[in-house]
């Protein structure tokens, strides 16, 4: 696996190039430039990040929350871009500034014709693959892995975008947002092409729908799992987050959809959608299409059996806890039967790669309950991005099932973001565990003590774990080593696969999977 080292962005590496003529015609785009206009200048790239422009791309020079992008247009500029394409006010800027490139202006909000200009100039509006998205609170990264893993199975090529990272053939990149911003999908989107992707599977946040970053993506199946309570502060409420996603379900992004209808929230998807939509449910007798029942589950994974319209069936596992992780699994295998996949395809190559274990779909996804050290005799460590108190629910439930011993608990919660949801991730998390150790995970600009004490007090007002703080996470990890009987389990939500904890502005370098296996090891455990 390679991870381009020094770049931003996957990037197709033979580009196709468009007029930008061409694209100014199509979205009525008025040209800022001395004669002879446009003629003649084509781009290859596109991207609205200035430490992204490669030679050759348009910069679309956005108006943001906190700069407008046409502040950096000089460094675009050096960096080799042809054009840029901004609004009146990003225009005028670059002018000030003497930036002397051609400028495509837009009357209104630029961020609207990116991504259909974007598929423009990467040649991505039709695609010979077949593409998934995932929308919902929790689990789209791993429904998005299970996806690409099941379409390897039925014998097909993949690519995926997610929150952990994204990858076409043999190479990988960390993601810097859960869903890329438009021109950075489409370049991926070029690329996974060029390396012959027959099943693409991409992770679609909320704020991806509404900001604009699917815009020129054509979905042949969407998927939505859940929604549970996260991000309000960037939505107003919990309706407007639905509505977010809801909105994935539209003829404009996608054809079909599958929803998991456990949920109010899933039927009302069901109902409100303006695509077909095809049902799971996990509730025996619930009305569905598809049902799954769990018939198996211990600590190493969960079994399940899945049956469908016209006698589809199938029964698998999952090697990771967690009745949801099964339901994840229903999820991928109904989106690529609604795709022309059928699941007996999956099956058979499935039970060929594995003929002693048929139906065990082999899934690796980084940073989501993974387990450090699998198969331990001594406790066993597992790592998650779980960071909403909904997916605590799942993991501490599950976890109350299949955990052989005592349930450990670590976690601590984002600075700078969502406040509201911190009493009640303590709440559970208290409720669900019998030790709960506090720390601290990204402060950003927050006091780490006065984010401790929120979730401190949620946890108190459960009354059942013995309740530690322990702000730093490297000792807060061996302290929970320390505790932890052979049968124990130790579970830490919040870091998953990520590499740094951010600090007043700082990225500091720090892995909370790496600082477990160390603390296991000299514990003597791994
Ligand atoms: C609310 C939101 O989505 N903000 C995104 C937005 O920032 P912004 O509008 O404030 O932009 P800004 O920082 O003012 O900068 C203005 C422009 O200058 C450009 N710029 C800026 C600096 C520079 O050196 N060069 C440059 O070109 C920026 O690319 C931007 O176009 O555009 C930026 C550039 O793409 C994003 O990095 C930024 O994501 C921020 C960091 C973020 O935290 N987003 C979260 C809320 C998010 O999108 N999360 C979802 C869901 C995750 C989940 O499911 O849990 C996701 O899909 O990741
Ligand atoms: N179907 C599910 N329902 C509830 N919780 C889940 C489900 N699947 C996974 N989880 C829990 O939520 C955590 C986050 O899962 P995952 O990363 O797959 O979700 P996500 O939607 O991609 O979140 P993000 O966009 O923040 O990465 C998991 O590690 C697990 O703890």
């Amino acid at each position: 696996m390679t991870s381009n080292e020094g770049d931003l962005s996957i990037r197709p590496r033979h580009p196709r190039s468009a007029p930008l003529s061409g694209v100014a015609e199509r979205f009525g785009l008025r040209v800022d430039v001395a004669d002879p206009g446009l003629d003649g200048v084509v781009a290859t790239g596109a991207t609205l990040d200035s430490r992204d422009v490669r030679p050759g791309d348009l910069y679309a020079a956005l108006p943001g929350s906190r700069r407008h992008g046409a502040e950096f247009a000089a460094q675009a500029a050096e960096r080799g871009a042809v054009a840029l394409l901004s609004d009146a006010a990003g225009a005028a800027l670059a002018r000030s500034a003497g930036i002397g490139l051609p400028i495509l202006v837009s009357d209104g909000d630029p961020r609207d014709i990116l991504g259909e200009a974007a598929a423009e100039i990467y040649g991505t509006a039709e695609l010979d693959a077949t593409v998934f998205g995932v929308t919902g609170t929790n689990g789209k990264t791993s429904v998005v892995y299970l996806v690409a893993a099941l379409l390897e199975a039925a014998g097909l090529r993949a690519g995926l975008s997610s929150t952990a990272e994204r990858r076409v053939g043999d190479t990988a990149m960390t993601s810097a947002l859960t869903s890329p911003e438009a021109p950075e999908l489409h370049g991926l989107l070029a690329r996974m092409v060029e390396e012959r992707a027959e099943g693409i599977s991409l992770e679609v946040s909320a704020h991806a729908v509404e900001r604009h970053r699917i815009d020129g993506v054509r979905f042949d199946v969407v998927a939505f799992n859940n929604v549970s309570h996260d991000h309000l502060d960037d939505f107003s409420d919990m309706e407007s987050y639905f509505q977010a996603k809801l909105a994935l379900f539209d003829p404009a992004h996608a054809a079909r959809g599958v929803v998991v209808v456990d949920t109010p929230y899933g039927v009302r998807v069901a109902r409100e959608s303006r695509i077909p939509v095809t049902t799971l449910a996990t509730e025996y007798g619930a009305e569905a299409d598809w049902h799954l029942a769990v018939t198996r589950q211990d600590i190493d994974g969960v079994s399940f059996a899945l049956q469908g319209p016209g006698g589809a069936r199938f029964r698998g596992r999952v090697p990771v806890f967690g009745r949801f992780m099964a339901e994840n699994a229903a999820l991928a295998l109904i989106m690529l039967h609604e795709a022309g996949i059928p699941i007996e395809q999956v099956a058979a190559g499935l039970a060929a790669a594995n003929p002693a274990e048929p139906g065990l779909i082999p899934i690796y996804i980084p940073g989501r309950l993974e387990a450090i050290n699998p198969g331990s005799a001594g406790p066993r460590f597992y790592v998650d991005y779980g960071h909403t108190p909904g997916a605590f629910q799942a993991m501490l439930d599950a976890l109350g099932e299949v955990a052989p011993g005592r349930v450990i608990f670590m976690f601590g919660a984002d600075g700078d973001r969502d406040t509201t949801k911190r009493e009640e991730m303590g709440r559970i998390a208290a409720a669900g565990s019998d030790i709960l150790i506090v720390c601290d995970y990204h402060p950003r600009s927050e006091d780490p003590a006065s984010i401790r004490a929120q979730l401190i007090a949620g946890a108190e007002s459960a009354g059942r774990a013995e309740v530690i703080e322990r702000g730093d996470p490297r000792e807060a990890v061996r302290l929970a080593v320390s505790l932890a009987r052979p049968e124990d389990v130790i579970l830490y939500a919040g870091p998953g696969h990520e590499d740094y904890q951010e600090v007043a502005g700082q990225h500091l370098p720090y892995s909370a999977r790496d600082e477990v296996r160390a603390a296991l090891r000299e514990a003597g455990l791994l």
